[in-house]
């Protein structure tokens, strides 16, 4: 005879995250066993109620045909109700107003970059009042790509400038840190972390509007993604690092999120890291995999 269906739940806490379990009766008992249940376990909310953030960040990629291609791709996305995560797309400049007009509205839009003053006589640069202005929320600052390559090669104040002109503006702020190998092989990982933070703690007060992303240098784009292991340890200090620079309140709302090869494969690991906040996506943002990467938070423990 069949079983009336029956739903038993409870919740645990993993890590920084709630996961929810949901205990239901199999349709048929098996001979001899009373308890006959399957458990789901679905993760819900992160402790500290920090939303899961995942940044597509599209480089400097794409023409009018294929951003409308990836624009119905995130569209399709299917946000998983009351998970709160965030889904940002960071386009090149001349397409950022196209971009706005394709994204459902659910999704934000960041620019890569944003000129560290106001409008005026700056030939060739973008002010943060024009990205307002096409109602872009969001722009990344601080990326290893603007540090490092030598004709940019951008120094800790100009990213500290750039990231308060922004936050003062009303723009929120995704800022980049992290190491080169040569930096990780020498040890000083978790120094460059603190003093690319640092630059920007002496002129940013206001931390509301700021999402960290820790992408070592040497995992950029190269298929070497760092360990869970790896990713956890640094995040694990830079949120120390807030608790005793900024304050504990700050350290546990700020999302610090990892970039570096994350794809469709390892994100459910590095997901379940506990202070992995979601991820800055590069190349995999351009594929369908960036579906995975974005429901990664929910699959990073799920048992079924
Ligand atoms: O730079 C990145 C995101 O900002 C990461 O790039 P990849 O995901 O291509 O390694």
């Amino acid at each position: 005879m069949q079983q009336s269906p029956m739903f038993v739940t409870n919740t645990t806490l993993l890590g920084n995250k709630h996961f929810l379990h949901i205990f239901h009766r199999k349709p048929f008992p098996v001979r001899g066993t009373k308890r006959c249940f399957n458990s789901t376990s679905v993760f819900f909310m992160s402790a500290s109620n920090r939303h899961f953030f995942v940044g597509g960040n599209w480089k400097c990629n794409g023409s009018k045909k294929s951003i409308r291609e990836l624009a119905d791709l995130v569209n399709g996305i299917q946000l998983e109700p009351n998970s709160g995560t965030q889904v940002v797309c960071a386009p090149p400049f001349p397409y950022l107003d196209f971009v706005r007009s394709l994204l459902k509205k659910e999704v934000g839009v960041a620019a890569q970059n944003c000129w560290i003053h106001g409008n005026g006589a700056y030939t060739g640069e973008v002010s943060v009042d024009m990205l307002l202005d096409l109602g872009v929320e969001w722009v990344i600052l601080g990326h290893s790509e603007r540090r490092h390559i030598p004709e940019l090669h951008e120094s800790d104040e100009t990213i500290a400038q750039k990231t308060k002109r922004a936050l003062d503006s009303g723009l929120g702020v995704i800022l980049c840190i992290g190491e080169l190998l040569q930096e990780r092989e020498e040890g000083k990982t978790l120094d460059v972390c603190k003093r690319q933070l640092g630059a920007v703690a002496k002129v940013v007060k206001d931390w509301e509007k700021v999402v960290v992303a820790y992408e070592p240098v040497w995992a950029i784009g190269t298929g070497k993604v760092a360990t869970p292991e790896q990713a956890q340890e640094v995040h694990a200090v830079v949120r120390k690092w807030f608790s005793e620079t900024v304050s504990p309140q700050v350290a546990d709302k700020i999302r610090i999120i990892y970039g570096g090869s994350v794809n469709g494969q390892n994100c459910n690991l590095l997901a379940g890291q506990k202070d992995i906040d979601g991820f800055l996506v590069g190349g995999a943002s351009l594929k369908p995999e960036f579906a995975n990467i974005v429901s990664s938070h929910s699959h990073s423990q799920t048992r079924v």
